[in-house]
């Protein structure tokens, strides 16, 4: 039986745990505290009822939650044959996280970056393994999506690729190949669109209602760039920006002010309960 370590227990790691043990998978899930860790849990049994009423499969919550063990530490997914690494979408988090996991994992453990953003081979360049590293953008909710990006980083082996390959298959997705460019094909879009978005909020020309309406309504497009940027995590968006505004040193990834002001007083978007728009009450209202 393959085990797969899930580090990080956050928005996407808890989608990739999920994911992972309603297709079969033993799963260890990481993260730095037993609060974060036991509410990761609760949100995948919430997940798992929902899951049926929205359309996706039917499940037993116990029965998934059985295959996911809980840990603190890179220890924790010492034996793993794979790790998915889900944590912040920052550089000095996720290098501390990769130089632990390289000295705790077996040697031919693949670790299976998740980011937004930040590139393969740098990850890989932290490591004593970068063949065994490759990066796997999955998208949100992750049960929910069947397509992810797959970036072989510069060194990554043709065997580390058709190992990983295997894996989403049987976690029920298809991966598009992307070569290994800051933001893949995903976010050098998505992330401009966001960021310009905010930029429309916050210079008053328009609501972000008004802006979401515009997308919705004239384009088609199922959700607006600002209720995706709080389905996304708000400090997520501002981290990805920075990221790509940094690697490109292209002011056209300026990261939008109001980004800032949002993530410093903690509305970062559906998982704190306030962003763009507000969802502690019944009603979704527009700040
Ligand atoms: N949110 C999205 O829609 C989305 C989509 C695709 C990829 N991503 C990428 O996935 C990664 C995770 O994003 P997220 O939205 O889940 O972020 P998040 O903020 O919801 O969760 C991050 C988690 O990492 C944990 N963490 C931080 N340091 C850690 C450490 N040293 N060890 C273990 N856990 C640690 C945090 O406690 C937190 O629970 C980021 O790189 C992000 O860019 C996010």
């Amino acid at each position: 039986m393959t085990v797969i370590g899930v580090v990080g227990a956050g928005v996407m790691g808890v989608g990739v745990a999920q994911n992972l043990a309603q297709t079969g998978h033993e799963v260890i899930l990481v993260d730095t505290s037993e609060a974060i860790l036991t509410e990761a849990l609760a949100t995948i049994r919430h997940n798992c009822r929902l899951s049926g009423l929205m359309g996706g499969p039917v499940l037993d919550a116990d029965e998934v939650l059985s295959r996911i063990s809980t840990g603190i530490g890179a220890d924790s997914v010492a034996k793993a044959d794979v790790v998915i690494e889900n944590v912040t979408e920052n550089w000095d988090v996720k290098r501390e996280v990769y130089e632990a996991l390289d000295a705790a994992c077996g040697a031919e453990t693949v670790f299976i970056v998740n980011t937004s953003a930040i590139p393969i081979t740098k990850v890989a360049a932290v490591t004593g393994r970068p063949g065994q590293v490759v990066g796997v953008h999955f998208m949100n909710p992750v049960p929910a999506k069947a397509t992810v990006e797959l970036i072989p980083g510069f060194h990554t082996t043709p065997e580390t690729v058709e190992r990983t390959k295997a894996l989403l298959t049987a976690m029920g997705k298809k991966a598009v190949d992307v070569k290994d460019a800051c933001g893949f094909i995903s976010n050098r879009v998505l992330m401009l669109t966001v960021n310009e978005a905010a930029f429309l909020v916050h210079e008053g020309v328009a609501t972000a209602e008004s802006v979401d309406e515009v997308f919705r309504g004239c384009f088609g497009h199922p959700m607006g760039p600002l209720e995706t940027a709080d389905l996304i995590g708000v400090d997520t968006i501002l981290y990805s920006v920075e990221v790509l505004y940094e690697h490109y040193a292209d002011s056209k990834y300026r990261p939008c002010p109001l980004l800032r002001e949002m993530t410093a007083a903690g509305l970062h978007g559906r998982k704190t309960g306030r962003g763009f728009y507000d969802y502690r009450g019944s009603n979704r209202v527009t700040h």
